[in-house]
């Protein structure tokens, strides 16, 4: 693990909080990006070498969505740069933990990503992702 790639952040209106992180940080996000897959519509806010990510649902199904139902908005997931992403799933789950997509799929920011599972890992959702290059 490098360092931590990003913090994820479930808003129920993306402008909404774009507004309130710009202001918050003192600098407006660098990126925007859809990922359809993900049913997300994502922003990046820079801070030193790591991230913010916001994300709002795009539908019902997403993980998003169906989050805020639950717990309201806050923070979802955290995500850890990883040099070599498939040797980090086979080490995690070697250690007990629960892979949530063995095969790496395509996330934000140029990105290869992973999740386990937040009931093996204190009730935290963490993501996994290597930078393709
Ligand atoms: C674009 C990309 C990127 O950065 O590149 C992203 O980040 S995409 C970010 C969006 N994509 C993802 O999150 C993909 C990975 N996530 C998933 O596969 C899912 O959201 C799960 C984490 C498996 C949860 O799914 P779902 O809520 O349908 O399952 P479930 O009803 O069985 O929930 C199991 C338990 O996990 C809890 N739970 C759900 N989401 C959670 C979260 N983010 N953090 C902590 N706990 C969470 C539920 O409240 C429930 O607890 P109780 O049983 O106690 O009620
Ligand atoms: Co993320």
């Amino acid at each position: 693990m490098k360092k931590i790639e990003h913090i994820g952040i479930a808003v129920k209106n993306l402008e909404v909080s774009n507004l309130i992180f710009e202001k918050l940080l003192g600098a407006p996000a660098y990126k925007f990006e859809d990922v359809e897959s993900e049913g997300v519509s994502t922003s990046f806010f820079a801070v030193g070498p790591n991230k913010i990510e916001l994300l709002a649902a795009t539908n019902p199904d997403s993980p998003i969505a169906k989050f805020i139902e639950k717990k309201g908005e806050g923070i979802h997931h955290i995500a850890f740069e990883v040099e070599d992403i498939l040797s980090e799933i086979e080490r995690l789950k070697s250690e007990g933990f629960v892979v949530l997509n063995e095969v790496p799929k395509k996330g934000a920011d140029n990105k290869l990503v992973v999740f386990l599972h937040p009931k093996s890992t204190n009730g935290v959702l963490i993501e996994l992702c290597q930078e393709i290059k």
